[in-house]
């Protein structure tokens, strides 16, 4: 099992491109395709499709096809099985929440990045010994948010996270002041509630707000 330098250079690419990564979930594959423009045009192109609905992999493979200029993930990878079919669909990385073994060796064999999901100093060491330079810190405020990042810098100096879960506008700056950190996830920019209404201008206008964020 291997995170490789290739690999891991470009997982590095696509996370220096925009401060936050949206978190999304899609019950129908139109919609994915109209929020991935909207988060696009308000300056977000890395995006996170989770795969948590039946419709998931056919919003993501719409993205892929549909859509220019925008780095397409898949997210809640949780088991080997989803690892195949996302890379299928046309996913240029993969995130999971948390890790097992058998993701672990799955995830870093896959031919994309991987960003395993860790909560701990134990589990971060982990992917550590195994050669992983990224992890998605998840969940972010619940865990120990930026005081708990900031406390594994020391001993894990050469891992840098991408926090998750519980990131706003309002304390994303917390987390990007941070040496370890490249980048942030959050679902604030696309809400259920506005990709329901298909607000695509109001998406945009939360994109704008957090493109302007500043990673270090
Ligand atoms: O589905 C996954 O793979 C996850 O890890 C969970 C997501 O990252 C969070 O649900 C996003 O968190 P919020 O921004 O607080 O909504």
């Amino acid at each position: 099992m291997s995170f490789t330098l290739a690999k891991t250079e470009r997982l590095a690419a696509i996370l220096a491109q925009a401060p936050v990564i949206p978190v999304l979930t899609f019950d129908d594959a139109a919609s994915g395709v109209a929020t991935a423009k909207a988060l696009r045009d308000g300056g977000l192109p890395v995006l996170e499709v989770t795969l948590r609905t039946p419709k998931s992999l056919e919003a993501l493979q719409a993205i892929v096809s549909e859509v220019e200029g925008v780095t397409i993930g898949a997210g809640t990878v949780l088991e080997t099985e989803h690892v195949q079919a996302a890379i299928q669909a046309g996913a240029e990385f993969l995130v999971s929440p948390g890790v097992s073994s058998r993701l672990i060796a799955a995830g870093s064999e896959a031919p994309v990045p991987f960003l395993p999901g860790v909560a701990t100093a134990s589990e971060a060491m982990q992917l550590a010994e195994r050669g992983a330079n990224f992890a998605k810190f998840f969940p972010a405020g619940p865990a120990g948010g930026p005081a708990y990042l900031k406390a594994l810098l020391a001993p894990l100096p050469n891992l840098h996270f991408v926090p998750t879960g519980g990131v706003d506008l309002a304390n994303a700056p917390s987390y990007l002041a941070l040496k370890n950190v490249v980048s942030v996830g959050g679902s604030w920019v696309a809400p259920a509630d506005l990709i329901a209404r298909g607000d695509w201008a109001g998406i945009t206008a939360l994109a704008r707000e957090a493109s302007k964020l500043k990673a270090r």
